[in-house]
């Protein structure tokens, strides 16, 4: 009896190519990911190198690890010190390590065998602060795995989602290190009377720039105020840990007025100190090389204000230019493209709203297809035929934890996300990461990009933007990220129409191309047909215009909301034409305190912004005049509200 061949031989060759490519990679990233030294050389306590060694698998550390562990385990005298690191470079041991180290000193087991706790135990030592509750329970599982062996070491986690009575009652047995989101720990630092934390030597900011500068500044200025500046137990400074592939001049200033002496471990910018050196400074005490290397510091930081990103470099970086109306075709189109290219193909898709992914989500995993319509040989097929997972912060936290944990251990599958799995997740095996809406800030499409390519492995990352959006690759140019064009007519003509091919030469325009056209058509089609999804995408529509005018400072020249042709928005929703005012609306008023009701002579629209102004119009109904104006009313932009509000509406009848 012959052996069972494969169904698809040609699959089976280009896996066995990729993976030997994979491996010489890999191979060939070494050198620039690891370095030559052992954990032990480093300084850190056998156990522990065993524990790496043997439970986590890691031989020799990263480079940035072989930086950063002998500076932190130098203790409390050093000054700022910075470590160049991409993201997915093993900053995570980098911290937690030295600490372990540190705390496997406080061996306090014979007074727990007697039942006789002795204060020391029940005061967290290390606080590990981070931005999301994803990369809490990450952490918090580095750590499990790590205290294997060092059972006297209680690591604990507190994060918004979680049952506040179960914390309170792990708080008070007693946590030598805490990982937590801002919101919850202050939560308890206010009402927890049992949280011990006087003898806090350690506090780490995980994804730094991230939790100093947007939304939980006010936390962290409150977390400080009750935790103070040092040690209380032993009045001794603490460490205080700053750590981010995207350190810079902001984050700098923030940690100057809020913390200590804090070490940055991930400060970008291409002249970095030769490990050696840096390692002689870790070791130096002396106020006059303290001196000298703050001085160096401090114009290195500056440096990298205006300076590069450090993107991982074997990350191939593209984007792909589309018009509006084409979007949601196209991204369905390179999606099944990159699917079907590899059997195994893990991918990010990162999106704007919560709304917005969860309209893709559905659609995606509902969306039957045939690219044979009205003949008879109109079969429809699942357009897409992998596992998909959703992840977003408006999803109750069991539903986050699930997808959390089973897409790091899919072998294909395709998340929909917001930036929540933007910073610190460690997937294994992404390979490849689309940025369908675009990210904002240059930090973050470095921190979105960094969830592939990770420790040397491959992995490419595509970037959507519209032909008026074409700017923003000059932005990132600024901070040495360049990307080049993906070749998607090449793409789209791979997929056959009606049984044939379609001809490169004809079609230009993307949004004319016949498979573009097809397949926009049965998408609108099917969502006509399904009330349920047609929902999600009128939300994910008022969402999504409402995430664009968000767009800040430097980047409202790029994405301005004035440029956009609604009634194109509307198409990438699968929507045939855009949602009426009053759906526009009514979503806008969960966000934004806009209020439209029903009075008893017909619509009122009520709008609140702050300071308060109330405009009440009675009209029977009201047709909108420029949707953009509204959008700028509903901004805030209180004068332009004022001004506009009468020539923003008017009478219909
Ligand atoms: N010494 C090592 N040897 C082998 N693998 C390692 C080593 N250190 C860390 N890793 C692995 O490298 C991956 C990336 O590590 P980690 O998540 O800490 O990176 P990071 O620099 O914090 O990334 P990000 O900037 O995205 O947060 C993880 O899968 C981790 O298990």
């Amino acid at each position: 009896m012959g052996t069972k061949r494969s169904q698809n031989p040609s699959k089976e060759v280009m896996e066995k190519k990729t993976k030997k490519k994979d491996a010489l990679n890999g191979e060939s990233n070494k050198g620039t990911i690891f370095a030559s030294c052992s954990f032990s050389s480093l300084g850190l306590h056998p156990t522990l190198c065993d524990e790496l060694r043997e439970r986590m698998g890691y031989e020799v550390p990263t480079l940035v690890q072989a930086q950063a562990i002998p500076v932190i385990l130098a203790g409390r005298h050093v000054n700022r010190r910075l470590v160049n690191a991409a993201t997915g470079t093993g900053k995570t041991i980098a911290y937690l390590a030295p600490i372990i180290h540190h705390l496997q000193n406080y061996d306090n087991r014979i007074q727990r065998s007697d039942g006789t706790y002795e204060l020391i135990d029940l005061l967290a030592t290390a606080l590990v602060l981070v931005p999301t509750r994803e990369l809490c329970l990450q952490v918090y599982e580095i750590l499990q795995k790590l205290l294997h062996r060092f059972h006297w070491i209680v690591p604990g986690y507190v994060m918004g989602g979680e049952k506040r009575s179960k914390e309170k009652a792990r708080l008070r047995k007693g946590m030598s290190i805490i990982v937590a989101t801002p919101g919850r720990l202050l939560d308890h630092l206010k009402n927890t009377s049992s949280f011990l934390y006087t003898n806090l030597c350690w506090i780490i900011f995980d994804e730094a720039d991230r939790i100093l500068e947007l939304g939980f500044g006010k936390e962290i200025k409150e977390i400080l105020d009750h935790i103070g500046t040092t040690n209380q137990e032993n009045a001794v400074p603490r460490q205080n840990l700053l750590l981010s592939a995207t350190l810079n001049e902001k984050v700098n200033h923030l940690a100057k007025i809020s913390l200590e002496d804090p070490v940055m471990i991930g400060l970008d910018g291409k002249r970095t100190e030769p490990i050696s050196k840096i390692e002689s400074l870790g070791s130096s005490d002396s106020d006059e090389d303290n001196e000298y290397n703050e001085e160096k510091n401090h114009s290195k930081i500056l440096d990298s204000q205006i300076g590069d990103y450090n993107v991982p470099t074997q990350l191939i970086q593209r984007y792909v230019k589309v018009p509006c109306g084409a979007r949601l075709a196209v991204l369905l189109s390179i999606l099944k493209y990159l699917s079907e290219r590899e059997a195994s193909q893990k991918i990010v898709v990162f999106f704007s709203t919560c709304d917005a992914v969860d309209f893709h989500f559905s659609l995606l995993s509902e969306f039957q297809f045939s690219s044979y319509p009205q003949s008879e040989t109109d079969v429809r097929q699942m357009f897409m035929g992998c596992k998909m997972f959703r992840l977003h912060g408006n999803m109750d936290q069991e539903d986050r934890r699930k997808t959390f944990q089973t897409f790091k251990t899919e072998k294909s599958a395709l998340l929909f996300s917001t930036d929540v799995a933007a910073r610190g997740l460690d997937f294994p095996k992404v390979r490849c990461i689309i940025q369908y809406d675009s990210p904002g800030e240059a930090t973050e499409y470095v921190h979105r990009v960094g969830r592939t390519a990770r420790l040397g492995e491959r992995g490419e990352s595509l970037l959507f933007l519209q032909p008026v959006e074409i700017d923003y690759l000059q932005d990132l140019a600024k901070h040495g990220v360049s990307l080049t064009e993906y070749p998607l007519l090449k793409v789209l003509d791979s997929f056959p129409l009606r049984g044939q091919k379609n001809d490169i030469k004809k079609f230009v325009a993307i949004d004319l191309h016949p498979w573009v056209v097809c397949l926009q058509k049965a998408l609108e089609a099917f969502i006509m047909s399904k009330p349920k999804i047609d929902k999600l995408a009128k939300g994910g529509f008022c969402s999504w215009v409402r995430a664009y005018t968000a767009h800040r400072g430097e980047l409202k020249r790029i994405f301005m909301i004035k440029k956009l042709h609604l009634g194109h928005v509307a198409k990438s929703f699968a929507l045939k034409q855009q949602p009426s005012l009053e759906i526009m609306v009514a979503q806008f008023c969960l966000l934004k305190s806009l209020m439209i009701t029903n009075g008893e002579s017909g619509c009122v629209l009520r709008v609140q912004i702050f300071p308060p102004v109330h405009l009440t119009c009675n009209h029977t109904s009201w047709k909108i005049l420029s949707l953009s104006q509204v959008l700028q009313c509903m901004n805030y932009e209180a004068p332009v509200l004022k001004d506009h509000m009468h020539s923003i509406f008017y009478r219909s009848k």
